[in-house]
């Protein structure tokens, strides 16, 4: 069965608020994108990926790739307006049957048996994200106050979301709304339920310069 992942990296970073986009920034002297594609090829050596770049990022990124004489295989697909947007770009370079993983270009620190078990679980499920608990109080704010809720209610989302090939095509010709903030609110939409997977706590997702912190104490 052929296995895609689909690497978004077509954002702004606004809240990381740097000159050089967060993907490009190094944890431990290697830029975080190129510590993704990694763990994505320590699991699969045949995994075909699909890198999705703003296209102005695209020639500094083959820069980026000679300097530090990065080898992964893999295709360049355009950003686009949204995380939506990115995602149907780079899925456009799908083609045929499969299972296909949709993950946050800034989530280096996703663990190699996270990604097997969300792949293989695909094979049944068809729809699986990996999720962690919530280890903190929740509060739900109401109208005019605010309540505390059951932190057993929720659960904490991550990539990569994994999906057989023709059911993520059949979600993503859906008409964008901005409710679609990660691929399994996408496929839901179609009244598809999701399987929830464990994820991993490192999983994080590089959006804040206090990220980059927890990032290099977790090298
Ligand atoms: N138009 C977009 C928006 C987001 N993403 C990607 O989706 C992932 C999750 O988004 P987030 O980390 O929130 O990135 P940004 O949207 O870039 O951050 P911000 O909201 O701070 O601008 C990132 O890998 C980001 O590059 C994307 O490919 N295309
Ligand atoms: C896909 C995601 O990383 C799952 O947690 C998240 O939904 C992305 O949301 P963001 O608002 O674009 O950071």
């Amino acid at each position: 069965m052929n296995r895609y992942v689909i690497i978004v990296a077509g954002g702004k970073g606004l809240r990381m608020g740097s000159d050089l986009p967060k993907q490009f920034l190094p944890i431990g002297n290697k830029p975080v994108l190129m510590r993704t594609l990694e763990v994505f090829r320590k699991f699969d050596a045949n995994l075909q990926i699909i890198l999705v770049l703003p296209l102005a990022q695209q020639k500094f990124w083959k820069q980026l790739c000679e300097k530090y004489r990065f080898t992964v295989e893999h295709v360049v697909a355009d950003g686009g307006e949204t995380r939506f947007h990115s995602v149907k770009n780079g899925l456009a370079q799908v083609q045929g049957p499969g299972l296909v993983g949709v993950h946050d270009g800034v989530r280096p620190f996703v663990s190699v048996e996270v990604i097997r078990n969300c792949y293989d679980l695909a094979k049944q499920y068809k729809a699986v994200i990996p999720v962690i608990d919530v280890v903190e109080t929740l509060r739900h704010l109401t109208d005019a106050a605010s309540e505390t809720v059951s932190r057993n209610d929720y659960k904490l989302v991550q990539t990569p979301q994994v999906f057989d090939a023709e059911l993520l095509r059949q979600a993503y010709a859906q008409e964008y709304t901005p409710f679609f903030t990660d691929d399994a609110s996408v496929v839901e939409a179609m009244g598809v339920s999701v399987y929830l997977a464990p994820g991993n706590r490192e999983n994080i997702k590089i959006t804040t310069p206090f990220d980059l912190k927890i990032g290099s104490a977790l090298l």
